[in-house]
């Protein structure tokens, strides 16, 4: 069936190879000018996530199923006959992507980004692009999860299953020092708020923290971890100051001061956080818009973005982001905490957040019949929510209607944080760009429309805004560097016009 770039999955890995005229792969001719992070390159994080993540993620997803078929809402007949197909189904797309078979076109189940999913990948078969391990690798991963998405749509049981869930709550129980932790940092705060008030310089520092804090929480990432590992768990969760400075050398680029200009003169403004994962690192999204509008005088607001169908595993859905809130008040649902007072300053976190949620402080970019997911998967359309599981990277967001409409809802923000590696990959195109293009370069025409941050753990091929000659540095001393989640990034890109 194959030559070396489109066939069955290779065995050994080969140096990353120059990309020829016929993989210069462009979604649009004016952007990016780079080819695609892909697969076919066998030294790449794509080819290992393609040949050997996404197997191991998919056998969890029928593990998810088996585990379901044995309680509750699943125990039926009925719901048990379709739980078997649907394990056939999932098995089946495992087997598709070992033989790098053809991605059919999403079949129509109703739900949001068909006609983007099916005219892209027409697109790719005009390329011979449109095989597992032949698609650029963004494009396939996304489509990935929308297809599993339809697998779920088209029975009559499981419309509302989401895999994934199982994982992310048992993963959130292990988090117990995390949230402890960060809950008694929070508490400190509170009692030296009116020093604070006073002294822009304490300020300062401690917006940094924060800002480090969010960005660590990024590094816990359940499609990276195969299994529940109590140890590697425990080393995610160092996410407090003191983490922070023996951290501070792996911050690749560190665009904070620039951020603090920004910041430190607006006032009242609303925040957008566009979220990654459920668990630990929306619990430190939740800390740094707490510490924002209870602490600061610079937002008065925040809106949430989650996912509105499971998504690269971990990623928040409505029902992710107030099971957070009811576990924090769930007695010893983190096990023994250190002491009745940590208790304490968890639940008294949970009922400020509770009481933003309940005023609109604090709200949700989806509409409320999506919070416990029996609506999951429709179009969703308002505030364009739908945006965000689709294969668009967002310097194109003009050219689709979610797009559009996703933009339009970030439109007047004070400041709009990208969550983690995905929506890096996204701000990016994840094309192979010089390690030293400018981040505003590399986010197109997203640029200056709003004060846009990006906090990211690195967790894929791609890379900007390093100095020139950093990424060599970087190769010779570590050779994950890219993609081990080690290393971070910190990109602020103004509102207003960029000069390029
Ligand atoms: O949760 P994050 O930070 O978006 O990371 C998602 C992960 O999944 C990937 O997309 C690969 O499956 C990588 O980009 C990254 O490792």
């Amino acid at each position: 069936m194959s030559n070396e770039n489109d066939g069955a999955p290779p065995t050994q890995a080969t140096p990353q190879a120059e990309p020829r005229e016929s993989e210069q792969l462009q979604y649009s001719p004016e952007y990016p000018h780079y080819p695609p992070c892909s697969p076919r390159d066998r030294a790449s994080f794509a080819y290992e996530t393609v040949s050997k993540r996404w197997p191991v993620i998919l056998t969890q997803v029928i593990d998810a199923i088996y585990r379901a078929c044995d309680s509750g809402t699943y125990a039926t007949p009925e719901a048990e006959e379709e739980g078997k197909e649907l394990i056939r189904k999932v098995g089946k797309l495992k087997y598709n992507i070992s033989r790098n078979a053809i991605m059919e076109p999403i079949e129509d189940d109703g739900g949001a980004n068909i006609e983007l999913y099916n005219s892209m990948l027409s697109f790719l078969e005009l390329q011979q692009q449109n095989m597992w391990f032949t698609a650029p690798w963004l494009y396939a991963e996304c489509y990935l999860y929308r297809h599993l998405r339809t697998t779920f749509a088209f029975s009559k049981h499981w419309k509302a299953f989401d895999p994934f869930r199982g994982q992310k709550e048992r993963a959130f129980k292990e988090m117990g020092k995390g949230v402890y932790d960060l809950a008694e940092m929070m508490h400190k705060l509170d009692t030296e708020k009116e020093d604070l008030d006073i002294n822009e310089q304490a300020l300062e520092v401690l917006f940094s923290d924060m800002i480090q804090m969010c960005l660590w929480g990024n590094t816990v990432d359940l499609s990276l971890l195969t299994s529940l590992d109590v140890d590697h768990l425990a080393q995610l969760q160092q996410v407090g100051a003191a983490a922070n400075s023996a951290r501070s050398d792996l911050i690749l680029r560190n665009d904070t001061d620039a951020l603090w200009t920004h910041v430190r003169q607006i006032k009242n403004a609303r925040l957008d956080i566009v979220l990654d994962n459920s668990g630990l690192e929306l619990f430190t999204d939740m800390v740094l818009a707490d510490f924002l509008v209870t602490h600061t005088p610079f937002f008065s607001e925040v809106v949430f973005h989650p996912k509105t169908i499971p998504w690269f595993v971990s990623d928040v859905m409505p029902a992710d982001f107030f099971s957070l809130l009811s576990a924090m008040t769930t007695p010893h649902y983190f096990g023994q905490a250190p002491s009745p007072s940590h208790e304490q300053y968890v639940t008294s976190l949970a009922t400020r957040w509770q009481s933003y949620v309940d005023c609109g402080v604090f709200r949700l970019s989806s509409p409320p019949g999506q919070a416990e997911g029996e609506h999951m998967g429709e179009v969703v359309q308002e505030n364009g929510v739908d945006w965000w599981v689709g294969p668009g990277v967002y310097g194109l967001m003009d050219e689709n209607e979610d797009g559009i409409r996703a933009l339009e809802a970030l439109r007047g923000s004070g400041l709009v944080v990208f969550k983690g590696d995905l929506n890096f990959r996204k701000l990016t195109a994840d094309v192979r760009w010089p390690p030293h293009t400018q981040f505003d370069q590399a986010i197109g025409t997203l640029a200056g429309r709003f004060p846009l941050l990006a906090l990211r753990t690195n967790k894929a091929d791609v890379i900007v805004g390093l100095r020139e000659g950093f990424a060599q540095e970087l190769d010779q001393k570590d050779k994950d560097w890219r993609w081990s989640g080690k290393y971070g990034l910190i990109c602020f890109c103004p509102g207003g016009t960029v000069a390029h």
